[in-house]
């Protein structure tokens, strides 16, 4: 049978663009990809890149207050222009998408600017009615963020929002207190708009340590953010031009803007699946196994329509060992364990690989070293922010399994400390490596004894 291509990718964010490069450019195949918004995806249009700028952006006034600290009387962030702020900004994400899209096409692929479904095993139909068919279908298509489901939902903005308003909220309602709603509130405190973030746990970024999810609940309070522990909206409700959201411990407040950030779910909704095989799990997520195929052989998916590990180098990752695997003849998994992450707070951040402690100790044995300390930079300029490190260790192998930093530039440090771990480095590994002083990362080959001792017949110290 023939086709009219080798691979159709639906979706041109950053597993469905990686894996179509690579299996034109490097292979060969003849490639087609659909994308129904701007080239690039979440990350590059309204993920990770204008967020890290953003975090960029709203890091002046606390920068101002440590150098007024180094005797710089007059430091001042200043008046933040976010009109001007924004056209630089759309500036940077077209030249962004026009890169995706050029490179996509240097390599060969030929892209539909528009909507795909999938007809069968082998066709795809695109808004326009066209019908292309393919060896490999790839679904790349990502995920939407969730809504709560309460009365007045549609007057709540999504991540998306962010990027796009005209002007900033004077005060702002964050709900949720995973990754997006923890970085929205550093950005949204640190460009000046009143910032409330109500989230229905006891401490934020459930899923990292302990230690530092606290560290972080008590950052965000410091940096003045009106963190609301325990509460969750139960309404909202238009009121003279603003806002107002009803709570569930009987509580009301009024809001220029309201964000949701309570999780992404994967974007399957209205994609032809019921014209195939493919398998959905409960959450919608499509059912791979761990070469990224789904229950029908010719139909593959990668990134976080599968719900794996929501991150983009994973989705980069599955993408491309999609194509080595498929047309290069090179089969490739993609390990997800351990994946390093960061969490782009200020003045710290979190960088965190491998298990929490609780997770390590439900696991077996586990030694801790930690420190907690005021790191000098910060120190000297008057400010009690802490930074902490901690790396858990197999007693029984010296194996370092696992590393957390929440410190200033964590994402940065905890990029090199997942090289050691990933390669099986022991904690005598780490120890004999030499210091770099004066920095914060040095304590990660310094910490000589456990702080903590969990296991079998171990006591803690
Ligand atoms: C606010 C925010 C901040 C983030 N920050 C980070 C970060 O700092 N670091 C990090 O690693 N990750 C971050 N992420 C997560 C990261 O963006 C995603 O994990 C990553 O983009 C997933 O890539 P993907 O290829 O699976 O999907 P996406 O990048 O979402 O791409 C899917 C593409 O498919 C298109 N599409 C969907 N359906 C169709 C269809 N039927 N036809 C045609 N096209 C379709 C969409 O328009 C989209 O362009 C962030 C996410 C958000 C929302
Ligand atoms: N720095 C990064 O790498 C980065 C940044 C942003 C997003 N991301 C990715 O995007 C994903 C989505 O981010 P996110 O912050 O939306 O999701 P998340 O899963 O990190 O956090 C969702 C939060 O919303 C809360 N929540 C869920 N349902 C709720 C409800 N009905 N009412 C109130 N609260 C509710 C959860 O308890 C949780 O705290 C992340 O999991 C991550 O994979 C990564």
């Amino acid at each position: 049978m023939s086709f009219d291509y080798d691979l159709f990718v639906i979706g041109g964010g950053s597993g469905g663009v990686r894996a179509a490069r690579i299996a034109a450019g490097e292979y060969g195949a003849r490639v087609g990809l659909a994308e129904e918004s701007r080239m690039g995806g979440t990350c590059v249009i309204r993920g990770c890149v204008p967020k890290k700028l953003m975090v960029f952006a709203a890091s002046a006034p606390l920068m101002a207050a440590e150098m007024r600290g180094y005797g710089w009387c007059d430091a001042d962030s200043g008046h933040f222009d976010w009109t001007l702020f924004r056209e630089k900004l759309d500036a940077e994400l077209r030249r962004l998408e026009l890169a995706y899209t050029a490179n996509a096409e240097r390599a060969g692929v030929e892209i539909h600017h528009q909507r795909a479904r999938l007809a069968d095993h082998h066709t795809v139909e695109l808004a326009d009615g066209t019908r292309k068919t393919a060896r490999h279908i790839l679904i790349a298509v990502g995920g939407r963020p969730s809504r709560l489901g309460i009365p007045g939902d549609e007057l709540a903005l999504i991540s998306d929002d962010l990027f796009l308003l005209d002007r900033l909220p004077r005060r702002a309602l964050l709900v949720g207190g995973g990754f997006i709603a923890c970085e929205f509130a550093t950005i949204l405190d640190g460009l000046g708009v009143q910032t409330v973030m109500a989230y229905r746990g006891d401490a934020v970024l459930r899923g990292f340590d302990r230690e530092m999810r606290e560290m972080a609940t008590q950052q965000l309070l410091d940096i003045g953010v009106d963190l609301r522990l325990g509460l969750t909206p139960k309404a909202l409700e238009r009121r003279d031009g603003r806002i107002l959201a009803r709570f569930d411990d009987g509580s009301e407040d009024q809001f220029d803007a309201v964000f949701l950030a309570i999780g992404r779910a994967p974007y399957t909704a209205d994609l032809g699946l019921e014209n195939t095989a493919v398998r959905l799990r409960p959450n919608g997520a499509i059912e791979v196994d761990d070469w990224s195929q789904s229950a029908v052989p010719s139909i593959f998916a990668v990134g976080d329509v599968t719900d794996r590990v929501n991150l983009t180098p994973v989705a980069i990752r599955e993408g491309h060992s999609f194509a080595d695997t498929i047309f290069g003849a090179r089969p490739r998994k993609v390990s997800h364990d351990p994946v390093a992450s960061a969490v782009y707070l200020r003045p710290h951040e979190l960088g965190s690989i491998g298990p929490t402690e609780d997770e390590a100790r439900a696991a077996g044995a586990v030694d801790v070293y930690s420190t907690v300390f005021r790191p000098m930079r910060s120190m000297f300029a008057g400010s009690d922010a802490r930074t902490a490190m901690k790396l858990l260790v197999d007693p029984a192998s010296d194996r370092v399994l696992g590393c957390h930093i929440f410190g200033p530039e964590a994402g940065e440090m905890i990029q090199l400390a997942a090289i050691p771990i990933t390669m099986g480095a022991t904690k005598a590994q780490f120890d004999a490596t030499m210091a770099v002083h004066p920095t914060a990362a040095e304590e990660l080959v310094t910490m000589r004894h456990p702080a903590r001792r969990h296991g079998a017949g171990a006591t803690e110290t």
